[in-house]
């Protein structure tokens, strides 16, 4: 059973902690929405996580082992991560990005289209980006070079997925349906998502992880974490919250 866990994880550049004393455990199952304002160390938490960044304080556990301990290649097969920021450094093609996520299996992306060239096909038809396959990366909208990134990242068909604001530059439509595939990809693995947009994370995660400079101030379901009063200390902002049959909906009212 896959599981990750965060034991006092503390990371600092120069004399800035940008994390401090992070400590969660989650497993299989679970669709995790990790939230909180621009700079509260989302981001810096999920490199943590993923091995991309070495904590300053503190240990990732990785299927009761010690990050640090795992082969990089065994560690890839198991753990990925949709960095926020992915500008693609080189033209290729939607389809030989999305080949990437093949990397730890192939060793070569002329590799993962020959063997894994259904996985990649089934993974661009998941993002919905079939039709751009050939396009050049460089040549994409905003949005269809984040959904290739997904695509990508439901390539690795690793246990556990981070994906940092995987649907901040998408459309409703896409936002609804990526945010629907991580759901199903938690029924059998661990996914957790940053995310700004607080009515879908109370509606698809099943656990809302709250950070505030660089504390974890919450953790619980998004009942218990999408309060007035959690929104009003950590976002500044007057929220008005509405039950619905699809869960919580949030309006930010005014700020504070
Ligand atoms: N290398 C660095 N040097 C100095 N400060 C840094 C560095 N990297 C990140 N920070 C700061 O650490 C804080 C946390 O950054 P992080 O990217 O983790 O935030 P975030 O919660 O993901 O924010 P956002 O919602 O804006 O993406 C920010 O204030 C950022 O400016």
């Amino acid at each position: 059973m896959a599981g990750l866990e965060g034991q006092h994880l503390g990371f600092s550049v120069a004399d800035k902690a940008l994390l401090k004393d992070v400590s969660f455990s989650a497993a299989n199952g679970e669709f995790i929405g990790l939230i909180g304002p621009n700079g509260a160390g989302k981001s810096t938490l999920l490199k943590c996580l993923s091995g991309l960044i070495t904590p300053s304080q503190g240990d990732v556990i990785l299927n009761q082992k010690k990050l640090a301990a795992w082969p990089a290649k065994a560690r890839a097969k198991t753990l990925a991560l949709l960095a926020q920021q992915e500008a693609p450094a080189w033209s290729i093609s939607a389809e030989a990005l999305v080949a990437l996520g093949r990397l730890p299996h192939t060793g070569s992306i002329d590799a993962a289209l020959k063997v894994d060239a259904a996985l990649i096909r089934m993974a661009l038809q998941a993002a919905d980006v079939e039709t751009l396959a050939e396009r050049s990366v460089d040549t994409l909208s905003g949005g269809e070079l984040r959904r290739v990134q997904c695509a990508r990242l439901f390539a690795t068909v690793a246990d556990i997925w981070l994906a940092d604001e995987p649907i901040a530059a998408l459309d409703p439509l896409h936002q609804l349906q990526i945010m629907q595939l991580l759901k199903t990809k938690s029924e059998t693995g661990l996914v957790i998502a940053a995310l700004h947009d607080l009515s879908l994370a109370a509606r698809f995660c099943d656990r809302i992880l709250l950070l505030h400079e660089g504390r974890l101030v919450a953790d619980g379901t998004p009942e218990q974490v999408l309060t007035e009063k959690n929104l009003a200390d950590v976002y500044r902002i007057k929220a008005q919250i509405t039950a619905t049959e699809r869960g919580l909906s949030i309006v930010a009212e005014s700020a504070l």
